[in-house]
């Protein structure tokens, strides 16, 4: 089955952050108005920063808002590389409840991603967004090439975690890592992906093309998605 994806360009990161920032705002408050609460999964890294930061500035009962990071890296709560608590800082003081994947009590990733998929189980699933970035590797959420990517791929659907680490380490967040499962990202109700740069533009559209038969996590995750998925980009 083809990937259904709809490119939206943007002449600029704040351009891209602007319109973002209203399109999750929308999810939420239709979840909100549907289901009186509402789940997301939102990436770490920098990328999405400057939405989120928008998104943290709208008006809503933030207190029917649960988000979780699609993935985080296995370090200290208030570590600079640490997504949770990027994610924290904006959005605890609105009243949003936010749900870490992480947890200090791990003995190692595998067991932090049993933990992880353990307190997921609680949640109200599916999430209403999952919203992904994408790493100059191809990778996704935390989905690596290495010993744990076929579990991340092909892992029993009822499993929304699982710890990962890279074969190959990316240079900007170099540690084991705790992710969303390929299950777990295609069953939300809306996916988006945000991205910046003609490289990272390249890297998704030969994903695309390539499909199933992809060598990137990008294009193994999108593959097998039924809904179709927005993608926003800016230079
Ligand atoms: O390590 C990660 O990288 C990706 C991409 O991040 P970016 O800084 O290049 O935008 C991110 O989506 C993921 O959540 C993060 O843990």
């Amino acid at each position: 089955m083809p990937i259904e994806a709809e490119w939206w360009d943007y002449d600029d990161a704040d351009e891209l952050a602007d319109a973002v920032a209203g399109d999750v705002g929308f999810i939420l408050d239709s979840a909100i108005d549907a289901r009186g609460a509402a789940l997301i999964a939102v990436p770490g890294g920098t990328t999405p920063v400057a939405a989120l930061t928008r998104l943290a500035g709208q008006k809503r009962d933030w207190k029917r808002v649960t988000i979780i990071p699609t993935d985080d890296r296995l370090v200290p709560m208030g570590d600079a590389l640490s997504n949770v608590t990027m994610i924290a800082k904006l959005f605890l003081s609105k009243g949003a409840r936010v749900v870490p994947l992480t947890s200090d009590k791990a003995p190692d990733y595998k067991a932090a991603g049993r933990s992880a998929d353990a307190l997921l189980a609680d949640l109200g699933w599916p999430p209403d967004l999952v919203w992904l970035g994408v790493g100059a590797d191809g990778h996704t959420a935390s989905i690596f090439p290495g010993d744990d990517f076929d579990e991340a791929l092909n892992g029993p659907r009822e499993r929304r975690a699982l710890g990962v680490r890279p074969a190959e380490m990316p240079k900007e967040a170099p540690v084991d890592r705790v992710t969303l499962s390929r299950a777990a990202i295609v069953s939300a109700r809306t996916l988006i992906l945000t991205i910046t740069g003609d490289a990272k533009r390249a890297l998704v559209e030969r994903a695309i093309e390539e499909g199933a038969a992809s060598p990137t996590p990008i294009g193994r995750v999108l593959a097998d998605c039924e809904l179709p998925v927005d993608i926003h980009w800016a230079p």
